[in-house]
């Protein structure tokens, strides 16, 4: 019979591979959403791919600030000085990844001007807002941090597998996020958040995990935006 792990035992498996096991279901729903599943078989409908797109860029523009308070939480609070470089690393290929999302959408005559964010990225925004709070802790928004990145990492990575039907005007795409270099700095922010939740008090190892859940949740909020929209 499988019991509850102890706080010891899960801290050398690693609290996250924890949590991904434990919701497994929403996280299955967050990375293999249908619109993912549509670009990886090649039916994807190219209008929901631009409606996207477009919303894509508003998030990234809400993201960046996001990352930056969580660098803010790693100069004060971080134990470990590399935890920084990572973060950084992330800031600055967010600076190439706006210019792409300007190329990008261009090219798919997707006007920026006007785009409207939807209600889905309203909310998302909006809580990504929240996480920068000086209230919110390190522990929490580094975890936050790590999910949406790993949910886009495992996504896309699934549109380049072999025997996926992609289309080849989206690889790129898939590239950007599916890349193995990605899945390292993935990797990286999975390593920091394991170590900080590995010794962290039961009461923020509780808000890191609902925290986890909203993000999953609103990434599956995202997708579905894909939809409706068309
Ligand atoms: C909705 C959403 N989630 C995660 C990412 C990936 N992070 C930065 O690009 C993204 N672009 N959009």
């Amino acid at each position: 019979m499988e019991g509850k792990k102890t706080r010891e035992e899960v801290e050398k498996s690693g609290m996250i591979d924890t949590w991904m096991r434990k919701h497994r279901l929403i996280y299955t729903g967050a990375t293999k959403h249908p619109f993912i599943l549509s670009i990886r078989d090649g039916t994807v409908d190219l209008e929901a791919f631009k409606t996207w797109l477009g919303q894509d860029y508003i998030f990234v523009r809400a993201f960046a600030p996001f990352v930056a308070s969580v660098l803010i939480k790693a100069w004060k609070e971080s134990d470990d000085s590399s935890d920084m470089e990572v973060i950084l690393s992330g800031m600055a290929s967010l600076n190439d990844e706006i210019a792409w999302f300007k190329s990008e959408t261009a090219k798919w005559g997707v006007q920026l001007s006007e785009v409207v964010p939807q209600k889905a990225n309203q909310d998302y925004c909006r809580f990504l807002e929240s996480l920068m709070s000086p209230d919110v802790e390190y522990t929490v928004a580094i975890t936050a941090f790590w999910a949406i990145e790993a949910v886009y990492q495992a996504s896309f990575a699934l549109c380049l597998e072999d025997g996926s039907k992609t289309p080849a005007e989206l690889r790129e795409t898939c590239q950007r996020w599916g890349n193995d270099g990605f899945g390292q700095y993935c990797n990286s922010l999975q390593k920091i958040a394991n170590r900080r939740l590995g010794k962290t008090p039961d009461d923020v190892l509780t808000k890191a995990e609902v925290t986890l859940l909203r993000v999953l949740e609103h990434e599956v909020e995202f997708w579905n935006m894909s939809h409706g929209a068309a």
